[in-house]
């Protein structure tokens, strides 16, 4: 009979996952060394457990399955709260699991080293980050909550939480039994939709919004087909970036209310019959809409349920309901064929001149390096790094664009780079990278060679936006090329245009490292997205005026 190590293992492999990121701890070694000895997923330690928590939650993102980051009691898992919260808000399906003290150290009467309060504290306070959790200190029920937890966490797509305690991995368990995919009520699905779509009949100008959902439940060929069928545009919200980057769909762009491309937020603000789906309503993505868009008229299939105006349909899928539009929707006209709108134009065509670089450059740089060599994967962390990536040509992006933590960008570069084998372009400030840019020392002996672009302007640009008084917003001038080498790889450091584009052609011709560009920025040079962004927000929190 296998060990409960091999069971939790094979049944994380069973259920999508594809490697474990981590940090072992006296408490998680008797399982790493499972882990390491059955071969059953690979594991990729990194060196501080925010950047394994936001490595795992980008696998997640580009698996569109399940990221595992596996770490000790105490010191390690509370470490790792804040991408756990991330993940949570931004619905990735991320495994939590923490070593745990064995059943006989409980009773001792002795406080034990990395407990908080008490020795349950680090489960309360997952509980309140996690969809779902599970203690695995009894191995007759170990089968049957390893599958309610696993199985929670792709239909809700957001952590779960799992301890096993030091002195049960080697138990002998029966294997787990994987419960099936949540189900809408096939009834409810079609009335859901019939009544969308008489919606969008009567509207004269329907519309189309889509969210991180659609990709997190894997039915972004779907959507597009949806929405060629439907014949109505559609735009990606400021967390969906990236969505239908390779798909046929009348794709306008990203809206970002006041702070975007005043052509699509029109589409959206305008619309009389606006559908979204997969959509977070956060503030990121509508706190600066120009018109409080009139969430009583528009559709929202999302979090599992769907509401139209003053009625919700409870329990309904994703999935399942746009499986049944698409069975219930009739092809447009053929006269009334879409002419295709004009898809978003992303500046292209960097002047190489000594002229100082800003962050539009950038976006021209990458632009041009897509077209010549193809696009590739994007981290991006927070800060004007990920407004600029609006300019940048639509591709698969992971950012914290609602959560909006510091520190994701290199770590999530390294999970999409130990996820797909690919070559990512990291995003990142410098204030960022100070948090979690150390982990690129770990690329060079995992085969990981990332570009990673830093954004140097010796600030923490984005709060100076909103208050230029502050002389804390003021940054170190840190030596980032310098320190590259140092870490495995190789340091450019770019002023001017033509350094930028020579830095990038030497990165792209050398795929062994990573290359570490330093793009030496002025202070206030902001991009235009973030410029628009924070005259937007400015303006919506002016006090009322009497
Ligand atoms: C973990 C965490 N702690 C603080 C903050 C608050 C913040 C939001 S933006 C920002 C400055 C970012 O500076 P950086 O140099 O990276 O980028 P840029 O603005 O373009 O210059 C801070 C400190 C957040 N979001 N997350
Ligand atoms: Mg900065």
């Amino acid at each position: 009979m296998p060990t409960l190590s091999e069971v939790l293992l094979t049944a994380l492999k069973d259920h999508g996952a594809r490697e474990i990121f981590g940090i072992p701890g006296d408490f998680a070694l008797p399982f790493f060394r499972y882990i390491e000895s059955t071969g059953i997923l690979p594991l990729h330690c990194l060196s501080h457990e925010p950047g394994v928590g936001f490595a795992a939650d980008a696998a997640a993102r580009i698996h569109k399955g399940l990221g595992v980051a596996c770490v000790t009691y105490g010191a390690g898992a509370f470490n790792m709260v804040n991408p756990v919260a991330g993940a949570y808000s931004e619905k990735s399906p991320l495994v939590v699991i923490s070593g745990a003290p064995g059943k006989g150290e409980k009773g001792r009467g002795l406080l034990l080293h990395h407990q908080a309060k008490t020795i349950e504290s680090q489960q309360r306070v997952f509980e309140e980050i996690t969809c779902a959790q599970a203690i695995l200190d009894d191995v007759r029920t170990a089968p049957r909550e390893i599958a309610r937890v696993l199985r929670a966490c792709l239909d809700e797509s957001r952590p779960v939480y799992i301890e096993i305690p030091r002195d049960m991995v080697a138990e002998p368990c029966e294997p787990v039994q994987p419960l099936p995919p949540r189900r809408g009520d096939p009834g409810a699905a079609r009335a859901a939709a019939a009544e969308i779509l008489d919606r969008l009949k009567e509207a004269k100008k329907p519309a189309l919004l889509i969210g991180v959902e659609v990709r997190r439940y894997d039915i972004e060929e779907e959507v597009a087909q949806l929405a060629r069928r439907l014949n109505i545009p559609v735009a990606t919200t400021f967390m969906g970036r990236g969505l239908l980057a390779e798909a046929d769909a009348p794709l306008v762009g990203v809206y970002m209310g006041m702070a975007g491309k005043p052509d699509v937020s029109e589409i959206i603000e305008e619309s009389d019959g606006l559908l979204m789906l997969g959509v977070i309503l956060s503030d990121t993505n509508f706190g600066v809409s120009g018109r409080r868009i009139d969430l009583r008229h528009a559709m929202l299939a999302a979090d599992g349920e769907v509401s139209l105006g003053y009625h919700k349909y409870p329990a309904l899928p994703l999935a399942d309901v746009v499986a049944e539009l698409l069975a219930q929707a009739e092809p447009p006209p053929a006269a009334e064929a879409l002419r295709r709108p004009q898809r978003q134009v992303c500046p292209t065509g960097l002047d190489a001149d000594d002229a100082a670089v800003g962050p539009m450059d950038i976006a021209r740089a990458v632009n041009d390096l897509f077209a010549a060599s193809g696009p590739m994967p994007i981290a991006s962390d927070m800060g004007d790094c990920l407004f600029t990536a609006m300019d940048i040509v639509n591709t698969a992006l992971v950012a914290p664009g609602y959560y909006a933590t510091m520190g994701f960008g290199v770590p999530a570069g390294i999970g999409l780079a130990a996820a797909t084998g690919r070559r990512p372009l990291i995003l990142v400030g410098d204030g960022a990278f100070q948090m979690t840019g150390w982990e690129l020392g770990n690329c060079l002996a995992n085969g990981w060679a990332p570009v990673v672009i830093v954004f140097n302007n010796a600030s923490w640009e984005m709060l100076r936006t909103f208050q230029p008084e502050g002389s804390y917003n003021n940054l170190a001038e840190w030596r980032f090329a310098d320190i590259a080498q140092a870490l495995g790889g190789c340091g450019h450091r770019a002023a001017a245009r033509r350094e930028l584009k020579a830095a990038l052609d030497a990165a792209m011709a050398d795929e062994a490292r990573f290359h570490l560009i330093e793009v030496m920025l002025e202070r206030g040079a902001i991009s235009d997205t973030l410029s628009r962004f924070v005259a937007t927000i400015k303006g919506s929190n002016q006090p009322p005026r009497e």
